[in-house]
C-alpha cells in the first residue's frame, strides 16, 4: 500500500505521512487538486493540492474552536455571521448551533469543495443543509468589497494556506474590508497558522490586524489537531472598536452550544495561554 506525505515548501524539511488505505476520489477544480482517501486512523482524508483541509477522526477541533472562540466572546447574541472560504461545511455546522444566528452567508471560492464535502464528507456538509445557510461560490475578498458595512456580527475565515487562492485572504486590503462590513463590536476568527512553523507571519499578520482594527481587540489563540503540521493550529482573533467598549476574547460570555466535544469555557480561556516565545513575539519584543 501507498502512504501519502505532507510535503510543502511552508513547512521544509519535515511532512506528515498517512497510510492511503483507498483513493476515494481525485480531480482538478479550477483552483486546486482536490483528492479524498480513506485512513485506518483518520478515516476519509481531503487533501487540496497536496495539503490536508481535515478528516473525519479530528477535523471537529479546528471547526469547533474556530467558531466558538469568536463566537462564545461575545457579550450579545450574534443574529449575522458570514464564513470566508469553509466549503468542507464544518464551520457552518458549528456556527448553525447557535440558535441566536438568523442568516449565515458563505463566500467559497471553489465550487468542487462543497461538491466533495457532500459526497465523502457529509456529517461536515451537513452545515450547508440548515435553511439559515446561503452558500455562494465566489471570491470572498469580491463578497466583501460589494457588501454594505456594519453588516455582520461574526465573520470566520477558514481559508486554506497564503500559498495558492487564500494568500489574498493574509493581507491588509482584505482584513480592511472585514472590519468596514462588521459592526462595532463585531468579531473576525481567522485560521491563523501555527507558532511552530509560522510564527513571524503571525507575528506581521497580528501587528497589520492591531493597526486595522484600531481602539479594538487583537488576540491568537490555538487547539491541538493531529493532522495539521506541528499538531496544532492557531487562530487570529480581531474585535472592532464599539464606542470604546472594554472587550477581550479571554474569557467567554455565552454558554457554549449542544453536541460540542472539544471547546468549553476551560478551553477557551486555554487556548490563549501561549508558551513564553510565543507570547514574547507577539507582544513585539
Ligand atoms: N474547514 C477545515 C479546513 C481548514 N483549513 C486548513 C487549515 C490547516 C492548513 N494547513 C496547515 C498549515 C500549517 N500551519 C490547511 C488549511
Amino acid at each position: 500500500d501507498g502512504w501519502f506525505s505532507e510535503l510543502s515548501s511552508m513547512w521544509p524539511g519535515q511532512a506528515l505521512s498517512l497510510k492511503v488505505d483507498k483513493i476515494l476520489h481525485q480531480t482538478k477544480s479550477d483552483f486546486q487538486d482536490v483528492c479524498v482517501f480513506q485512513n485506518e486512523a483518520f478515516g476519509n482524508v481531503l487533501v487540496l493540492d497536496g495539503v490536508i483541509q481535515c478528516t473525519d477522526r479530528d477535523e471537529f477541533s479546528y471547526q469547533e474552536m474556530i467558531a466558538n472562540l469568536p463566537l462564545c466572546s461575545l457579550p450579545y447574541e450574534p443574529k449575522k455571521v458570514l464564513v470566508i472560504g469553509g466549503g468542507d461545511g464544518g464551520v457552518t455546522r458549528e456556527l448553525a448551533r447557535h440558535k441566536s444566528i438568523e442568516v449565515i452567508d458563505q463566500a467559497e471560492i471553489d465550487g468542487e469543495v462543497p461538491r466533495t464535502s457532500k459526497q465523502f464528507f457529509p456529517k461536515m456538509a451537513v452545515g450547508f443543509d440548515d435553511p439559515r445557510v446561503n452558500l455562494r461560490i465566489t471570491d470572498g475578498l469580491k463578497f466583501l468589497e460589494e457588501c454594505a458595512e456594519n453588516t455582520y456580527d461574526a465573520i470566520v475565515v477558514d481559508s486554506s494556506d497564503p500559498v495558492g487562492p487564500a494568500e489574498v485572504l493574509f493581507q491588509r486590503p482584505f482584513f480592511e474590508s472585514m472590519h468596514r462590513a462588521l459592526k462595532p463590536g463585531g468579531v473576525v476568527s481567522t485560521q491563523g497558522e501555527s507558532l511552530w512553523l509560522h510564527l513571524e507571519l503571525i507575528t506581521e499578520v497580528a501587528k497589520m490586524c492591531k493597526d486595522v482594527f484600531v481602539g479594538g481587540t487583537v488576540n491568537y489563540a490555538y487547539t491541538t489537531i493531529p493532522t495539521y503540521p506541528s499538531g496544532q493550529i492557531g487562530f487570529m482573533l480581531c474585535a472592532k472598536a464599539n464606542d470604546g467598549e472594554p472587550f477581550s476574547f479571554k474569557e467567554s460570555r455565552r454558554s457554549p452550544p449542544e453536541g460540542l466535544r472539544y471547546y468549553d469555557e476551560d478551553v477557551h480561556r486555554a487556548a490563549f495561554c501561549l508558551p513564553k516565545f510565543a507570547k514574547e513575539a507577539l507582544r513585539g519584543h
